[in-house]
């Protein structure tokens, strides 16, 4: 009888954990920490404490602080520590991982510096390994609390994707597939930084047909660049698109979402991002999308004022404002 597939998650943050407890219950799953506590901590007692309280995680998770003994380990490889640390992380391994080995990405942000998406960063780690993501709709501690939710496996060879699904998926939690492995993951990317914006408007004191148009015109720019850059509109009418977008600009447990209230709040980016302790994709990936808008000429009203804001240019009292002077203009204009 073949042995059941070996799953390992690089990053014990509360996603990489979570998706680790998520695997540990369909497969052998070993979860790679930096932290050699933490590690102890969910080898020992079956919980990471740092991220995610006091929820018990399956009791056959297990937990290593030894990067290169995890990427031997590997059948199927999950990259989940933040976009600006993938390539640190895998370089460390590029020649421990076995050729065949699939690659799935959880990080939602770009890298700093070359603006690649975290399955570009992956390919040129690995080259040769099909690469994916992981995204949806899903905030961590909901799912470790054993809330419903989707999510979608986005991977170019579906044969791969369809083997992928049943290693995440459980009676409560639906992984579905998708090609369309660019519009899956600048869906993930692009809401924080509408979450941000989510968050300040809620900070300063917002109704609901403020919030919703939030939602809808950062949609539009979501849309807006994803397909100038090459990814499917309908895409981003679901799970990763539409469905993450109102997940992180409704709950209060989203980091991007609480990062912007708290500057609405008064306290400067770096306090607020400090006051969090866990990251928040948005303030470094507001930058670098703008960047992007610029070389594809695409408009994002929105994210451009955000990234002044957590530049510090503006208080999210004069972003708004500068969001009211604009002339609103064709709402089909999406691209
Ligand atoms: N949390 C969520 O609900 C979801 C998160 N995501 C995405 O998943 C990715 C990971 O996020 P999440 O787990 O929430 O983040 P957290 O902030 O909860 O945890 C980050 C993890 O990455 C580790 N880490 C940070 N920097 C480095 C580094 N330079 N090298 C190695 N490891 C590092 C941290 O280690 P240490 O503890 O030692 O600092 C920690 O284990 C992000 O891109 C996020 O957008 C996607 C879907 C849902
Ligand atoms: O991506 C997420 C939910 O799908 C998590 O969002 P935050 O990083 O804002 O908490």
């Amino acid at each position: 009888m073949a042995r059941p597939v070996r799953v390992v998650v690089l990053g014990s943050g509360s996603w990489g954990t979570t998706v680790a407890g998520l695997a540990a219950q369909n497969t052998p799953t070993l979860v790679w920490s930096r932290s050699s506590d933490t590690a102890a901590e969910i080898n020992k007692e079956h919980r990471n404490s740092r991220y995610l309280g006091d929820r018990e995680l399956p009791a056959d998770l297990r937990a290593t602080d030894d990067l290169i003994e995890a990427a031997h380990e590997a059948d199927v490889l999950v990259v989940g520590v933040p976009s600006h640390a993938v390539r640190g992380t895998l370089d460390r391994i590029a020649d421990e991982v076995r050729a065949w080995v699939p690659v799935v990405s959880l990080a939602k942000g770009l890298e700093p510096g070359t603006r690649l998406r975290p399955t570009e960063v992956i390919s040129q780690c690995l080259p040769g390994h099909p690469v994916g993501l992981l995204a949806g709709p899903n905030i961590a501690s909901e799912i470790a609390d054993g809330l419903a939710a989707a999510s979608v496996v986005a991977m170019q060879d579906e044969s791969v994707a369809s083997a992928l699904q049943p290693l995440f998926a459980s009676k409560v939690f639906r992984v579905y597939r998708n090609t369309d492995v660019l519009g899956c993951e600048l869906g993930g990317v692009l809401k924080n930084i509408v979450a941000i914006a989510a968050g300040m408007a809620e900070g300063l004191g917002v109704g609901d047909n403020t919030r919703a148009m939030v939602l809808s015109r950062g949609l539009a720019e979501m849309i807006r660049l994803g397909v100038a850059m090459g990814a499917q509109p309908r895409t981003f009418s679901g799970l990763t698109g539409m469905g993450d977008l109102i997940a992180t600009c409704m709950s209060p447990a989203s980091r991007n979402r609480r990062v912007g209230e708290a500057i609405a709040r008064g306290l400067s980016v770096e306090e607020a991002v400090a006051e969090l302790g866990q990251v928040a994709e948005g303030v470094k990936t507001a930058p670098t999308v703008m960047e992007l808008a610029r070389e594809y000429g695409v408009e994002m009203p929105i994210a451009a004022e955000v990234e002044a804001v957590v530049a510090g240019r503006r208080t999210p009292t004069e972003a708004y404002r500068g969001l009211r002077r604009r002339a609103p203009g064709d709402e089909e204009d999406l691209v």
